[in-house]
């Protein structure tokens, strides 16, 4: 039996620096998360020095193991042998991209064959979803008082726990007559957001869907297209006398607000936003989409208009039964600091300009 609360201990467990084990198909890994551990707790881990490294193939690429450079899949699990030289700072300058520029990387890393590849990739997975590193030190076995199976995470992500908790008649700018439904699972800490905008005519809602940009959205970033695209979708919807704005909480592209922090500081150094994401070890975009179209069903609507540039969006929300009559495309015009942002978003992830 598959059980979600089982993912939400983990994660509580791994901000908190505490060891997890996870049960794949092929065997099972007793993981300390790096970015919230300590050396007394590597100590008690692991006292005989015998862990090895559960890396991300972006991150082990990055570093220069050459036989790693897996372009495809830079979230796909990499096992680094543990030099005796190789302690816990060395392991956290190893893991965090944010010391790349300071630590000299002593190597030679040697990366082993990880028999674990289901648990290891579930690990990484669920580093992910709790916004954290995805490394960790690894001991073959469940030397952990919490043992979760891949499935636990699966059911944790699964959109058909989504249900309606509340609404409200919410007037906005743009849209005096809007009403804001909330929905939660019983697992996940954001609440995701449905604004409904003018009255249904009979013709498919023009429907947006919005990525959490706390940065972009809140701040009024100029990194990004997030603020103007927001408030565009809201003007764009009113005035197609019919729609809904689907705000999800799937901040940074999925990897969470401090991972996209993360990404923005590898930016200062020059780096895209697809090479910033591979180099700290994350998917170009983790993002699931399954969780709009469940909310769609919920709202009692299976065809809609979408309001995007994304092809991604489209194409995962017909895989999950919902039908896109029409892309309409939603672009803004740059600044000077989100111009090289837009322009990747065209060359490199398919967005259509
Ligand atoms: N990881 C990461 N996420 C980013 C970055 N810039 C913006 N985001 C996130 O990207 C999401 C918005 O996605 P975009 O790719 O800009 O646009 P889209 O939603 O795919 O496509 P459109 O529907 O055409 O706007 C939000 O969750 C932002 O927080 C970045 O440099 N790195
Ligand atoms: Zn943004």
């Amino acid at each position: 039996m598959n059980d979600p609360h089982k993912t939400a201990l983990a994660i509580d467990a791994l901000r908190r620096g505490w060891p997890i084990a996870l049960a794949g198909q092929d065997g099972t890994l007793a993981l300390l998360p790096i970015e919230t551990a300590d050396p007394a707790r590597l100590a008690a881990f692991d006292p005989g020095g015998a862990a090895s490294l559960l890396l991300s193939a972006g991150r082990a690429a990055t570093l220069t193991l050459a036989n790693q450079r897996d372009a495809a899949a830079p979230d796909s699990p990499v096992l680094i042998e543990r030099a005796p030289w190789l302690d816990f700072a060395t392991a956290t300058a190893l893991a965090d991209p944010q010391f790349d520029l300071q630590v000299p990387m002593k190597g030679p890393f040697r990366a082993h064959c990880l028999v674990e590849r289901d648990a290891g990739a579930a690990a990484l997975r669920l580093a992910r979803i709790a916004g954290m590193l995805p490394a960790f030190f690894v001991l073959p076995g469940e030397s952990a008082a919490l043992v979760l199976t891949p499935g636990d995470i699966d059911a944790h992500e699964n959109a058909a726990r989504l249900t309606i908790a509340t609404r409200a008649h919410l007037p906005v700018v743009g849209a005096e007559d809007a009403e804001i439904v909330a929905f939660r699972t019983p697992e996940m800490p954001g609440e995701h957001i449905a604004l409904l905008i003018g009255k249904p005519d009979g013709r498919p809602p023009l429907v947006r869907l919005h990525s959490e940009c706390l940065t972009g959205d809140m701040l009024g970033s100029l990194k990004c297209d997030c603020g103007p695209q927001l408030h565009a979708a809201i003007d764009a919807v009113a005035a197609s006398g019919w729609g809904m704005i689907l705000y999800l909480r799937q901040e940074g592209r999925g990897i969470g607000l401090i991972n996209k922090l993360r990404a923005y500081a590898l930016q200062d150094q020059g780096f895209d936003t697809v090479d910033a994401n591979t180099r700290l070890g994350f998917a170009v975009d983790s993002r699931n989409f399954a969780v709009a179209a469940r909310m769609l069903d919920l709202l009692g609507q299976r065809s809609v208009r979408l309001l995007t540039n994304n092809p991604q969006k489209v194409a995962q929300l017909e895989a999950a039964g919902i039908a896109v009559v029409e892309r309409v495309p939603h672009i803004l015009p740059a600044n000077p600091h989100n111009e090289r942002y837009l322009a990747t978003k065209r060359d490199r992830t398919g967005h259509q300009f």
